[in-house]
């Protein structure tokens, strides 16, 4: 079973012998791997652990709701807290420590003071309809970056925007982190693995896997030769009524580059520029917010 420590000082004792500090021989040194979740975990989540296992020594998986990350009227009062179970099946990936620590533990005042802004990539997708979110993201991920001291880190990539935004934190303020991005896990009918599914009755779970269904679609379309002339913006319309019509209300559907810059509608798969695509979507079904992505290499014949 993993060890659990709810103390940053207790934590930080029990990896500082892995450090290789000791008698300045290298005898104690590993690497760490750190995987921040937020609990309640499912497969994508132990694939996360899985990845790290292969290339660390030492994995260390974070559980911490936070709540800076979430807006009011948000779901931070029902967000599935499962401390127990989550140890159980992270003892089944072989995790070596749960770092689960109190609100007062990671904030000693909250709101914080200090803040941590991602500034221009924060102002699209879900930055621009969950405003601060990310704010909220770089100051947790920053506090257990510097807590944890990992070698390496690793985050899913269904949450591309966050993906991109800690890939930034880490450049800009010179953390010696690896970020590793991990593929996103699905259920077998193609719906993104995420704990909020467990909001949708089940009539909504059948009508989950349209969104990535949808994105499967336009994916082809934007690889296909017969429809290399149609523009984004008409591609993205007929997309957005299909998922409407079944039920969803779209947040956003959006076709960006691979780095998140913008893509012009009036582009095609033929004369877009950058040829590294990514199409996103946010969509609500009932209460879930649900979030998927997919990645596109357009036009290389062409
Ligand atoms: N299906 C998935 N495949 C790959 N990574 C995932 C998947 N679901 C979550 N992750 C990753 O797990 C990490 C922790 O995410 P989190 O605990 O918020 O889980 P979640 O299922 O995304 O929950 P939520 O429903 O709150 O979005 C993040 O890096 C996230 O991208
Ligand atoms: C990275 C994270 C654990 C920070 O709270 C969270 O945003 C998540 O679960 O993706
Ligand atoms: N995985 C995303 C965390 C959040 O929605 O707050």
């Amino acid at each position: 079973m993993p060890i659990i420590y709810h103390d940053i000082s207790a934590l930080q004792a029990a990896l500082q012998s892995y450090r290789g500090h000791q008698n300045d021989s290298q005898v104690g040194l590993k690497r760490i791997a750190l995987v921040p979740t937020m609990g309640n975990l499912h497969d994508g989540h132990l694939e996360l652990v899985k990845i790290a296992k292969q290339q660390a020594d030492i994995v260390v998986v974070s559980i911490f709701v936070n709540p800076t990350q979430f807006g009011a009227g948000e779901d931070f009062d029902s967000y599935p807290r499962t401390l127990d179970e989550d140890v159980e099946k992270l003892a089944t990936v072989e995790a070596d420590y749960v770092f689960a620590p109190s609100i007062d533990e990671m904030y000693p005042v909250l709101p914080p003071p200090t803040s941590v802004l991602a500034g221009a990539i924060t102002a699209q997708l879900c930055g621009q309809s969950r405003a601060g979110h990310f704010d909220g993201v770089g100051i947790v991920v920053s506090k257990l970056f510097n807590i944890v001291q990992p070698d390496m880190a690793v985050f899913g990539q269904k949450d591309y925007q966050q993906l991109a935004i800690i890939k930034q934190l880490v450049r800009d303020l010179s953390y010696p982190i690896e970020i590793i991005g991990a593929p996103i896990v699905r259920a077998a009918d193609g719906l993104a693995l995420s704990s909020r599914n467990q909001y949708l009755n089940a009539a909504e779970r059948q009508i989950a896997p349209v969104l990535h269904r949808e994105l499967q679609y336009m994916v082809q379309k934007l690889k296909s030769d017969d429809q290399r002339e149609q523009d984004f913006g008409s591609l993205l319309a007929e997309t957005h009524q299909r998922i409407t019509e079944a039920g969803f209300i779209i947040d956003y559907l959006e076709i960006k580059t691979d780095e998140l810059e913008v893509v012009a509608n009036n582009a095609t798969a033929s004369t877009v520029e950058h040829k590294n695509l990514i199409v996103l979507v946010a969509a609500w079904l009932g209460r879930a917010r649900l979030l998927d992505n997919q990645l596109v290499t357009v036009n290389q014949s062409f």
